[in-house]
């Protein structure tokens, strides 16, 4: 049987590009589907071939954006190519309330906007075992240019840098071999928080004294 998690709060996931979040982040929605959820995001771009409205995205307007981010709706947004994209506090919200932990997979701006909205959440950073290790999974991808790749590797100094910030981040984990990586993320999301260890060990102690 699936283990329930006791602590509700959702997962911020980040860490430079290639260095595996996307693949620890897709093992815990698959391996436990009915605990772990996505935040489906708003965009204003347009919807591609194959995407279904309110799965991939909410799409939305320019004007509806600038209007969500003036009711600060939006834990974090950015802009990409021209568009933009948000995850909305509502959604988070209503994924928790049925009983949910969200996941998110969010890029260091989106990480520290996260930090400023005062959500409740647990930041969990992806570190790679070094930088040529780094450079050869987003080699290995094989899905960006030679020109990508460098700016990509130039943001990893950053993102390295930052996670160092004390305080940043609740867990960093070094993808060296994934399981292991997996593992210890699996762990952390299904640690007690130290209120349920108190209560825990509150009760423990009562039953004892019976
Ligand atoms: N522990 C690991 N050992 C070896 N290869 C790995 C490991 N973890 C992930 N990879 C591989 O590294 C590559 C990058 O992984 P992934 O696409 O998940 O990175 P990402 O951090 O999500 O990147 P982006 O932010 O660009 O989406 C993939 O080819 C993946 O299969």
């Amino acid at each position: 049987m699936a283990p329930v998690p006791n602590d509700l709060r959702p997962v911020v996931i980040s860490g430079p590009s290639g260095v595996g979040k996307g693949t620890l982040y897709k093992l815990l929605l698959e391996r436990h589907p009915s605990i772990f959820a996505t935040s489906v995001s708003h965009t204003t771009r347009d919807p591609r071939p194959g995407e279904t409205r309110d799965v991939d995205y909410y799409y939305i307007t320019m004007a509806e954006f600038e209007k969500m981010i003036e009711e600060k709706a939006f834990v974090e947004n950015a802009k990409f190519g021209g568009n933009r994209y948000g995850t909305s506090k509502r959604t988070i919200g209503e994924l928790t309330a049925s009983g949910k932990v969200v996941v998110l997979d969010i890029e260091m701006e989106g990480v520290k906007q996260i930090k400023n909205s005062h959500i409740e959440a647990r930041y969990v950073f992806i570190a790679p075992p070094s930088m040529p290790v780094l450079e050869k999974r987003l080699r290995g991808r094989g899905t960006e240019k030679e020109e990508s790749i460098q700016k990509r590797l130039a943001q990893a100094r950053l993102e390295l840098e930052y996670s160092e910030t004390p305080g940043a981040h609740d867990l960093i984990i070094v993808n060296d071999d994934l399981e292991t990586a997996y593992t210890e993320l699996e762990q952390f999301v299904f640690k007690k928080t130290q209120e349920q260890d108190a209560k825990d060990e509150g009760a423990a102690s009562v039953s004892v004294e019976d």
